[in-house]
């Protein structure tokens, strides 16, 4: 059997580097970032970690908010959506995960899109 997701991206370990880039990146990214102003930077990244590894396959369980509920009534647009995948496989390149798991999150990321843009 293959490996999971979750241990091609490096387990826990792994997945907590590439969240906390994805969250630097977009503090980064003039498109996104003044989406996060008001964020606790530390909670976001716990979150974003959670919700990588319980989506992955790994053994932690996301508590936070559903993807609908998460970016209700932030009217995010096709753009800003674009700006935020190029940050996460950006995070995923600087973290040397080869292009099969790029491919597999990019379609992720494109599946949850309906939850995310324009909600
Ligand atoms: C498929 C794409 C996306 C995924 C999978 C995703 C994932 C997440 C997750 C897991 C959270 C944490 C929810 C929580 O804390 O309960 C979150 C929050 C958030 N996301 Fe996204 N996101 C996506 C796209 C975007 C885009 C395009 C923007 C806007 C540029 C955005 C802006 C935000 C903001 C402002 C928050 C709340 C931060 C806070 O509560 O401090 N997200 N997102």
């Amino acid at each position: 059997m293959s490996a999971s997701l979750f241990e091609r991206l490096g387990g826990e370990e792994g997945i907590r580097k590439i969240s906390n880039d994805v969250v630097d990146l977009h503090l980064d990214n003039a498109s996104i970032a003044a989406r996060f102003a008001g964020s606790n930077l530390e909670r976001l990244k716990a979150n974003v970690a959670a919700f990588f590894i319980s989506g992955s396959g790994g053994p932690q369980i996301y508590e936070g908010k559903d993807m609908l509920a998460a970016h209700k009534h932030m009217n995010i647009s096709d753009q800003e959506y674009m700006a935020a995948v190029d940050d996460v496989m950006t995070a995923l390149e600087r973290n040397g995960i080869g292009a099969t798991e790029k491919g597999e999150i990019l379609y992720i990321f494109y599946s949850l899109r309906p939850q995310v843009v324009g909600v």
